[in-house]
């Protein structure tokens, strides 16, 4: 996977993104970029993925095609948004023997096989939850904790954005299978345009589980890109003008 590097734009009113299943246009102005869950628990060797026997060793482009895409909606205008995945050092938020994500969770599975690991993964306030050290909110950005993989579940996400006037969604972050696909299914019932900037997305499990969610949001939810194209289709309007 490529690292690509680019600069943007302008404010317009819509663009046109190059995507499958066919381009897809989104005035920036009603856009978010969302940031799904790049804390070290998902991204970094030594957090909650990595101790679950995920494999997070080719995390670091994203990470970086994230910083991309992110500096290029910015410039744009698109507001962005920060998810952050977890609970209470109490892990009460996590729900307990009642709720399925007690069952399902690999976070607390992994805490209940290792009990030394009690209280540090994805709980506020410790590293396992911060974002990673390279991908962090400037001013005017949104941060939103979430308690399920979804994030319009028990958040104020749909009201932020309907607040906003915003009905497209970028998605980039980690899991492409879990909460980035969640997050745009739950999206796409609510009325919002999901799009996935596939290099800047990353699985938990096999390669297949990406292909996968891409396959998926591709076919039956949204619509599928890359950081190089959606930087592109951002700069192309400022292009224009200067030609
Ligand atoms: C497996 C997993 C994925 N989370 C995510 N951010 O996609 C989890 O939270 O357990």
């Amino acid at each position: 996977m490529n690292t690509v590097i680019c600069n943007s734009v302008s404010q317009q009113a819509t663009v046109t993104l190059p995507a499958r299943p066919e381009n897809i246009a989104f005035p920036p102005a009603q856009t978010a970029l969302i940031v799904v869950d790049m804390q070290n628990a998902y991204a970094t060797p030594g957090g909650y993925l990595d101790l679950a026997g995920f494999d997070v060793s080719a995390t670091q482009p994203v990470i970086e095609n994230i910083a991309v895409a992110v500096q290029a909606a910015r410039a744009a205008g698109i507001q962005i948004i920060w998810f952050q995945n977890g609970w209470d050092p109490q892990y009460v938020e996590a729900g307990d023997a009642g709720s399925p994500n007690y069952h399902k969770s690999n976070a607390l599975k992994t805490m209940r096989k290792q009990p030394q690991l009690q209280g540090k993964l994805l709980a506020k306030g410790g590293w396992d939850y911060a974002l990673v050290d390279r991908l962090q909110p400037q001013p005017g950005d949104i941060v939103l904790p979430k308690p399920r993989y979804s994030g319009f579940y028990h958040t104020p996400l749909d009201g932020m954005l309907r607040s906003r006037n915003i009905r497209h969604l970028v998605f980039t972050g980690i899991a492409t299978n879990v909460c980035v696909e969640s997050t745009l299914r739950d999206g796409f019932f609510l009325e919002y345009f999901g799009i996935v900037l596939e290099d800047a997305t990353y699985q938990a499990g096999p390669p297949f589980a990406q292909q996968a969610a891409i396959f998926n949001i591709e076919t039956f939810f949204g619509w599928v890109s890359d950081v190089n194209t959606f930087c592109a289709t951002l700069a192309e309007p400022a292009l224009k003008r200067l030609a």
